[in-house]
């Protein structure tokens, strides 16, 4: 999951459970809350990169909330949504200082590229953390491949750092201080990957209420990370081969083409020989991306990485939430974290962190307050990448995994979001699990 934190006010609950959803499934971080007031709260709690507003509620409603965001947060960029027949007060909306508006009803990629629009880019998070000697001669590698123009595919299983290793070659590229964007190829459904990649011009389809510049157009004279690639379909990626051919892209419903300078990376946790003998992705797109592979191996490969990652985590955190001391790790701890087999990779490693930022005591972590996710355990490590599979955890476990997300989804009355939470699991891991348990016929309430 990415950094940016959103603020999302809407009153209809079912709406913003769907612009929820929506959002998450994005990669952002999101809170969530029903009218202007709450909204009020929750900026005193935490800070925001953006607040997305809706504008008939009771009480002060959006139009009050803008007031006061603009008073009190001037640097927040808000985004108005509103019904149709009320545009005239949306416009109003942007002369008092809202960014924008969204017009319902609109699809969910109009909501993603407005929101990914406005966002200013965090600042780089810094350098990928490596101490095994394999991370460090890859690292080298990625620095030397930044300096030329090559498109480069990044591989590894889920939650190695692929992102961290992408943006770390735009910060060593000549575009450094151009845009980096990055798009989730899995994260947004496939029929608005197009859209949100190429662009569009007003009235191209429903919702297209003004004209969007696509993710290639935002990353104009930088870097677009093509996130999990290999989940994009065949028809869309024949559109991608064009583009990337010819160097220019036409929005969806135009007809001008806009000519790119535009420094293409991809990244996929699936082995890509294996897919196109599928026939699922296109041997041409393959050659003309991986002109030059990167290959972050899984974590338990690497296994000197472990501990100064999990030192810099702890940092991490520990700066986010103002705890000083920073806790250290105790021999108990250390040796935990070197025994376990992390199929979750990285990710899997700031989730242990997080927990045991909570669950330590004067500034020790101990082995105790080491909680190792069961759930991960079936975590989707493609097969080229994984360790040998390990028939002990078996069906038994996965079939416990299954029933742990269909009574949570039953508790939390279908939010995915707060399944998510509850079970310490990303929204799009919970995606891909939920994915493939409908693949294998368990029926999943919506
Ligand atoms: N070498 C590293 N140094 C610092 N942080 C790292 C490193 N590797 C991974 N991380 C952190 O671990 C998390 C997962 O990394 P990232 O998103 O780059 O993985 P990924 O391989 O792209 O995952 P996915 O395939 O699921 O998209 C992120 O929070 C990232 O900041």
């Amino acid at each position: 999951m990415n950094d940016i934190k959103l603020l999302l006010v809407e009153d209809d609950h079912g709406l913003r459970e769907a612009l929820i959803d929506t959002l998450m499934l994005a990669d952002y971080q999101c809170v969530d809350v029903a009218s202007g007031e709450e909204a009020i709260v929750a900026l005193k709690k935490c800070s925001f990169d953006m607040v997305i507003s809706d504008v008939q509620m009771d009480g002060i409603g959006g139009m009050g909330l803008l007031d006061h965001l603009k008073q009190y947060y001037p640097q927040i960029p808000v985004l108005l949504m509103t019904a149709y027949a009320t545009i005239d007060n949306a416009v109003s909306a942007i002369k008092l200082g809202a960014v924008d508006y969204l017009a319902k009803p609109f699809a969910p990629e109009v909501l993603l590229n407005q929101v990914s629009r406005y966002l200013t880019p965090k600042k780089a998070s810094g350098d990928p953390v490596v101490a095994d000697e394999k991370s460090i001669a890859l690292l080298e590698l990625a620095k030397r491949v930044a300096q030329s123009d090559a498109s480069v595919m990044i591989l590894g299983p889920s939650g190695s750092g692929k992102e961290v290793l992408a943006r770390y070659i735009h910060q060593k590229s000549a575009r450094v201080d151009e845009p980096f964007v990055a798009i989730n190829c899995a994260a947004i459904p496939e029929n608005m990957l197009e859209a949100t990649l190429f662009g569009y011009e007003k009235g191209a389809f429903t919702g297209a209420y003004q004209a969007c510049p696509g993710k290639f157009e935002q990353a104009q004279g930088g870097t677009l990370l093509l996130d999990e690639i290999s989940e994009m379909d065949l028809g869309l990626q024949a559109k991608l081969l064009r583009v990337l051919q010819e160097r220019e892209v036409e929005r969806l419903g135009g007809r001008k083409t806009i000519k790119l300078d535009v420094r293409v990376l991809a990244t996929s946790n699936r082995d890509l020989k294996e897919s196109i003998a599928k026939g699922e992705f296109r041997e041409d797109l393959y050659y003309r991306i991986n002109v030059f592979p990167l290959v972050w191996p899984a974590l338990s490969q690497r296994p000197a990485d472990i501990i100064p990652l999990a030192k810099h985590l702890i940092s991490k955190h520990a700066k986010a939430s103002h705890v000083t001391p920073v806790p250290q790790l105790d021999d108990g701890a250390i040796r935990k974290l070197l025994g376990h087999r992390w199929p979750g990779n990285v990710r899997e490693l700031d989730n242990v962190i997080q927990r045991a930022m909570i669950l330590q005591r004067n500034s020790i972590i101990e082995a105790g307050d080491i909680i190792i996710d069961l759930y991960d355990v079936t975590q989707p490590l493609d097969s080229r990448y994984a360790e040998p599979s390990s028939d002990a955890l078996g069906d038994e476990l996965k079939a416990q995994e299954h029933q742990i997300i269909l009574e949570t989804l039953t508790q939390c009355q279908g939010s995915r979001k707060l399944v998510a939470e509850k079970l310490g699991i990303s929204a799009r891991t919970l995606r891909y699990k939920m994915a493939r348990m409908r693949d294998m016929g368990i029926d999943i309430p919506a």
